[in-house]
């Protein structure tokens, strides 16, 4: 009985206590300026929080509400799930992306699909090392690797449209993306290294291990994430990620040392691929600023699983989009196949093979796959913590100290600078089109500062992949719309295989 009754009373102190806290909170200047946003009520103690306590990742993207909840309010058991860049204030979305670009650092805790790798802080330093790897000349050279693989992707859909069978999309997306990845960032061929499908497998777990914890806002804090076993399993699984990335990198360390010669001949300012003896990778920039001193082993380690994390979850997700899209779009692809004819017509007869500076020249091929882009970012949402307070176009303030995000999905949905926005219409990026718009309308590789690095990369690889394509087959409808099962994932994802058919032209 006694033992009731001092538990009682301990709890009934405990009570107490938060909910005075809960009350202190409510009087701050955080909590005070974020009520003024659209989102759920929020209750005394528990704040909001079971918005997202039942959430599955499918229903968050279908209300549309992206669960991020605000750090502060969090420490206070007060959370507000919160969308002040939803459909309810769509006027001054791109206004507000403008400003939370420019003016504030990304939240780190959302640094999805690098989250287990990088804590963020060494941002600068390491973007300054990275930045010459994108430079345009290196870039072309990877354009060989993206043929090449190609080459190997078209083969595997040769033998799904000779068995007449439909395609889902996201493995072989998903495979020819890694791989182009591994050979680039790495200088090697994924098919030729043992552990290759287990480093493929615990990627993936990883990636599912992320959207987990950011749905789940009692995870938030790495105390929790240790004591309640998440911190375990994610190192388990981190365990031959980096065994492999680690080889892989000694290997080119080695390489690297003995022959420093072979190395000073891959200057950006030459082709790269006209040294025969091995190509150049990502890896070879972080080596040179290694022996600079720039960098250490496990910021080498970090930055090359940075780039394959970042680097082929997106642009999987865009192919498998593009693919979709296209197969409804038969007009659209019809044009795009004629302009790459034509494309090929106008080459020597001597020598047919496509050159990286010849895709500047299909341009309806790149609004559409901008279109694309704009349907369907493969990112959807980025997460900005604002570090000053910024004062919106309508007075209201989003304060130093909160969260916010800036939801690409909507966004590039928003009916004033895309009319009709569901529609799908490559014309909308046309330069006349683009100039009327707000730069920040259109953001699937966000802007400012922090924007993607691998934006060129990425482009150049779509359109790879769609002229190989498009070239040997015609696409066809199978799932449609409404069939897609989406899900708020570190990309946008289905929970459904999305499929179409290759048809051989
Ligand atoms: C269609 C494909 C891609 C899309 C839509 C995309 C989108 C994005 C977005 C929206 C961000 C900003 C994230 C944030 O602010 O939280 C980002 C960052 C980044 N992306 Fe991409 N990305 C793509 C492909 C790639 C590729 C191919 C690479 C590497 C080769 C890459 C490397 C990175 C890196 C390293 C960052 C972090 C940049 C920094 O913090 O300085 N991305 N990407």
């Amino acid at each position: 009985m006694g033992f009731w009754i001092n538990f009682g009373l301990i709890l009934g102190f405990l009570f107490a206590v938060l909910f005075l806290a809960d009350l202190i909170d409510k009087q701050g200047r955080l909590f005070r300026a974020m009520e003024k946003f659209p989102g759920p009520p929020v209750r005394p103690i528990i704040g909001s929080v079971e918005e997202i306590m039942f959430l599955n990742q499918g229903k968050s993207i279908t209300r549309r509400e992206y669960v991020m909840p605000n750090s502060e309010n969090l420490c206070s058991n007060d959370l507000r799930v919160d969308t002040p860049l939803g459909e309810t204030l769509p006027s001054f979305v791109p206004i507000l992306a403008e400003q939370l670009n420019l003016r504030s650092e990304r939240n780190p805790r959302t640094r999805s699909r690098a989250a287990a790798f990088d804590g963020g802080s060494k941002w600068l330093h390491r973007r300054r090392i990275l930045t010459p790897t994108f430079h345009f000349n290196i870039l072309n050279g990877f354009h060989r690797t993206f043929v090449e693989e190609c080459e190997l992707l078209v083969g595997t859909l040769d033998e799904h449209a000779a068995s007449g069978k439909a395609t889902a999309l996201q493995p072989v997306m998903s495979r020819f993306t890694l791989s182009t990845i591994c050979e680039t960032s790495m200088g090697v061929k994924l098919a030729s290294m043992a552990g290759a499908d287990e480093y493929r497998k615990k990627l993936y777990e990883i990636g599912e291990i992320l959207v987990h914890r950011l749905m789940r806002p009692w995870l938030i804090s790495d105390f929790v994430c240790k004591i309640t076993g998440y911190q375990a399993v994610l190192r388990k699984l981190l365990l031959p990620v980096h065994a492999f990335t680690t080889g892989i990198i000694n290997q080119r360390r080695e390489l690297f040392q003995r022959n420093p010669e072979t190395f000073d001949d891959l200057t950006a300012e030459e082709n790269v691929y006209t040294n025969t003896k091995k190509r150049y990778a990502m890896l070879d920039s972080l080596l040179r600023a290694e022996q600079d001193q720039l960098i250490d082993a496990d910021g080498v380690r970090e930055e090359v699983d940075t780039f394959t994390f970042e680097g082929h979850d997106t642009t999987a997700s865009a192919l498998v989009f593009i693919f979709f899209q296209l197969a409804r779009e038969q007009t659209v692809q019809e044009r795009i196949f004629n302009e790459i004819h034509a494309l090929y017509d106008r080459k020597p007869q001597a020598d047919k093979s496509l050159r990286p500076q010849d895709y500047a020249e299909l341009k309806f091929m790149d609004r559409a796959l901008k279109e694309c882009l704009r349907l369907w970012p493969p990112v959807t949402f980025i997460s900005r913590a604002i570090t000053d307070d910024i004062v919106l176009a309508d007075g209201a303030l989003l304060p130093a100290g909160c969260v916010a995000n800036v939801q690409i999905f909507d966004l590039h949905r928003d009916p004033e600078q895309f009319p009709d926005p569901e529609r799908f219409d490559p014309d909308r990026f046309l330069p006349e089109s683009v100039d009327k718009r707000n730069p920040y309308a259109y953001v699937p590789f966000s802007a400012g500062p922090r924007n993607c690095i691998g934006q060129k990369y990425a482009m150049m690889e779509l359109k790879v992949v769609v002229v190989y394509t498009l070239l040997r087959f015609r696409v066809l409808p199978v799932t449609r719309l409404e069939e897609i099962n989406f899900v708020a994932d570190l990309v946008l994802r289905s929970t459904n295989p999305i499929e179409v058919r290759f048809e051989r032209r």
